[in-house]
Formats: structure tokens, C-alpha cells, sequence
């Protein structure tokens, strides 16, 4: 929601799109999310840029391996940013950017086959209910984007919006997000 804040344009694209798959309904149901291919890309694109859980579960490794020069040895406990590689210039055009249309017409997953992209993890450790997760959030956020629009108060512009991180297991902002939600007339 923060990203969306900040960027206006996105969330007036994917309003647009909420109410063309709308149409008017009290409610978008979960059967056409699938048809709500900006609103995939928007999530993917959160999820690259601010990955919740920006440290996986440790692995240890099983054999000797020589990564990058690294040695490897057996035993040692190895932690994977997920957070860092979403961010890597390697992989991504602009990393530091939030663009849901790199993800447009991009076969780029997050079930653990791209190791670009890991905001799930991946192998046997990786998230359990990644496609619960995944539903849940396209639902809320096409619902609420569908419903309402939303302002910064006390007349702070999108382009100031303090979009620092807290420290801690999962990402989060590190000023508490307030917002104005007011009703779209007729979702249009
Ligand atoms: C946006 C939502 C979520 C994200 C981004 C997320 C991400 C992750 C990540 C990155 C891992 C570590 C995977 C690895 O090390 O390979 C993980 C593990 C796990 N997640 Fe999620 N998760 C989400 C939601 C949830 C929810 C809603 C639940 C429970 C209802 C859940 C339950 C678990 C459990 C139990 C594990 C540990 C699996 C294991 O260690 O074997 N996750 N999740």
C-alpha cells in the first residue's frame, strides 16, 4: 500500500483495472483475479522490492562447495537474502524502482525456480503456504483499491513519504502508515 501511495500513476492503473473486472459488482471474487494481470504485477513487484521476510530459514550445508571463490565448508550454516537479491543489479533494470511492469509479460515466478526472485524461499523449507498468501493479498488489494481511494494527510506529498524500514525478522515501515480512505463513487 505504501508503494502505491507513493506512486500514484500505479494506483490509478490498477484502479483502472479493478473497475473494468468490477463492472460495478459490491465486490471483485476471487475467480477473476486471474484476469487482473496488473494486479499480479504489482504484487510481485512489492514483493521483489520489500520482501517481508528478507532473511530465509538457515541452511546448512550438506557437502564442500566453492561459490564464487567462497569455500563452502560442510556444516556451515548459510543465510540467504532473499531482500538482496530482489535488489540485484545483475537481475533487475533499476532495482531501487518500483515498476510492476517489469513483471508484464514476464514468465519471472516466486515459487522457488527463479532464484532472482525468492520473497517464498525455495526447496523443501520454503514457504508452506505460498499460494494461500498469494490469493489472500490479490483479493484484500483488489477489493480495497476497487472501493476507495486513498490520500496522505496533514498535506504530505507521495514523494516524501518516509518509506525507511524497521529492523527485525519481517519488513516493515519504520514511521506507522496514515492514510484518508474515502469511498470511490460507483468503484469508478
Ligand atoms: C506475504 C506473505 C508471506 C511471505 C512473503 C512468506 C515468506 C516466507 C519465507 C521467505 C519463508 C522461508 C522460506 C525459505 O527459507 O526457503 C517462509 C517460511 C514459512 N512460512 Fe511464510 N510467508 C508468508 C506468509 C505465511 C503465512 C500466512 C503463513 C502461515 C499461515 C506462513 C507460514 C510459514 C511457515 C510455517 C514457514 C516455515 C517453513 C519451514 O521452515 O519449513 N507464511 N515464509
Amino acid at each position: 500500500m505504501s508503494e502505491l501511495i507513493k506512486h500514484p500513476k500505479v494506483m490509478k492503473k490498477l484502479q483502472q483495472e479493478a473497475t473494468e473486472i468490477g463492472q460495478g459488482r459490491s465486490m471483485i471474487p476471487e475467480e477473476d483475479l486471474e484476469k487482473m494481470k496488473y494486479l499480479k504485477a504489482v504484487v510481485k513487484e512489492a514483493l521483489r522490492l520489500r520482501a517481508p521476510l528478507p532473511l530465509l530459514v538457515a541452511r546448512e550445508a550438506r557437502h564442500r562447495v566453492n561459490l564464487m571463490g567462497y569455500d563452502i565448508l560442510p556444516r556451515t550454516q548459510v543465510i540467504i537474502n532473499a531482500w538482496a537479491i530482489g535488489r540485484d543489479p545483475v537481475s533487475w533494470k533499476e532495482p531501487e524502482e518500483f515498476m510492476p511492469e517489469r513483471f508484464l509479460n514476464n514468465p519471472i515466478e516466486y515459487k522457488g525456480l527463479h532464484y532472482e526472485f525468492l520473497p517464498f524461499g525455495a526447496g523443501r523449507r520454503g514457504c508452506p503456504v505460498l499460494l494461500f498468501a498469494i490469493v489472500l493479498i490479490e483479493h484484500i488489494l483488489a477489493n480495497i483499491v476497487y472501493k476507495f481511494n486513498f490520500l496522505l494527510p496533514n498535506s504530505v506529498k507521495d514523494v516524501d513519504l518516509d518509506m525507511t524500514e524497521a529492523n527485525g525478522v519481517t519488513i516493515q515501515r519504520k514511521s506507522p502508515s496514515l492514510v484518508v480512505a474515502s469511498p470511490r463513487s460507483h468503484y469508478m
